[in-house]
């Protein structure tokens, strides 16, 4: 497959309401819209999605703009694809930056799916033409989130993740299964806890969360097998595992239970694929992470989402859950707590154009 072009566009949205995790409100959104064009005009669609600060991970939407201008696009533009799943082998040879790999990567594979003529998800080994659709609740003040989660399960979502941090976990939770007993609910620490704090995350146990989502540092691998050990609630890594390397670290030391999986934080589509094989044949449940982002990634999500191995609800939700009005046409939308995965070419969404203008503060077009 030949590329001919690519454009780079920064684009900025407010979110509807602030989303607060342990280490960051979120207000506003930028991200980096990528769009690959073939000989024959045809366009293929990626997002990046690092944050605008380095909060979540090392990444930021200017280092990857650097990247994919100054080193990921040449090397697309130099070097023969036959496909998609070449693509992050070609850029072996560029250390981390899996954010901004992951955005170039996942437009190739929806311009391959639309040269091919297929749905992405086809094209990547999806088993149902629908997926399970699980939220965030965005605040830590639980009679925001029970109103939330209220709303929520009214807009037919199966799953629901709590935000916590050390001073915000028992009493929060402790409220919302007063109200919502049965619930499927879980929590993400995004790293707020260290083993300290064994005895409040043992006190979690008793909530019957489906899992708790990286409560120690970002490399702590070793510390979440000893934390493992001492606590029921089966621990999910998010943060800590950006490459196959790491999943395999973190199943040969029992440091979890599931693996969220992130296409960009792992570096890409094919990378992701990878995880779910290797999870699937270690026994380890995995399921698909979000980053508060735009119909693009979500589309892609949606793709990865229809692969055998991804059962339980993801942080993949509709189009309104952030925006007012989100950059793809049709919007993604959750009806009886389900996605349905597109029956057009590539990712089956198009670009919504003057929306997509209208949030866009820069871009640049490179040939
Ligand atoms: O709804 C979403 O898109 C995901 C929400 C979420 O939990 C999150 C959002 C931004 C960065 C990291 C995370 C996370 O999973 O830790
Ligand atoms: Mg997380």
């Amino acid at each position: 497959m030949k590329i001919i072009e690519a454009q780079l566009s920064i684009i900025k949205m407010p979110l509807r309401s602030p989303f607060s995790t342990s280490l960051s409100k979120v207000t506003e959104r930028e991200a980096i819209i990528i769009e690959i064009s073939d000989e024959e005009g045809r366009v293929g669609l990626g997002e990046a999605v690092p944050f605008s600060t380095p909060w979540y991970t090392e990444e930021t939407v200017k280092t990857a703009y650097h990247m994919l201008k100054d080193i990921l696009l040449p090397i697309i533009f130099q070097q023969p694809i036959q496909h998609p799943r070449e693509v992050s082998k070609s850029f072996e040879a560029i250390r981390g930056n899996h954010m901004a790999k992951s955005g170039i990567e996942t437009a190739i594979w929806d311009l391959y799916a639309k040269q091919q003529r297929k749905p992405l998800w086809e094209l990547v080994g999806g088993v149902r033409d629908r997926v399970p659709a699980g939220v965030v609740v965005g605040t830590q003040d639980p009679k925001e989130a029970i109103e939330n989660i209220a709303m929520y399960l009214q807009e037919g979502y199966k799953r629901v993740k709590v935000k916590i941090k050390p001073g915000n976990d028992y009493h929060l939770l402790n409220e919302i299964r007063k109200h919502y007993p049965t619930l499927d609910l879980m929590v993400d620490a995004n790293s707020a806890y260290s083993l300290n704090d064994v005895k409040v995350l043992q006190a979690l146990d008793e909530f019957q969360l489906l899992m708790i989502e990286q409560p120690l540092g970002i490399d702590d691998i070793v510390e979440h097998s000893i934390l493992q050990e001492k606590i029921k609630t089966p621990i999910c890594l998010d943060e800590s595992i950006v490459s196959l390397h790491d999943a395999k670290s973190a199943i040969h030391l029992k440091s979890c239970g599931v693996i969220n999986i992130k296409i960009g934080r792992v570096g890409g589509l094919w990378n992701a694929i990878q995880m779910h094989d290797l999870c699937i044949a270690n026994n380890i449940k995995v399921w698909c992470g979000g980053m508060i982002e735009f119909g693009i990634s979500k589309a892609h999500n949606i793709a990865l989402a229809t692969k055998s191995g991804f059962t339980i609800p993801g942080d993949i939700s509709s189009s309104s859950r952030y925006w007012e009005e989100d950059i793809i046409s049709p919007e993604i939308i959750v009806r009886n707590g389900e996605i349905k995965a597109p029956t057009g070419f590539g990712i089956g969404y198009e670009v919504n154009k003057s929306r997509l203008e209208k949030v866009t503060l820069y871009k640049e077009i490179f040939s």
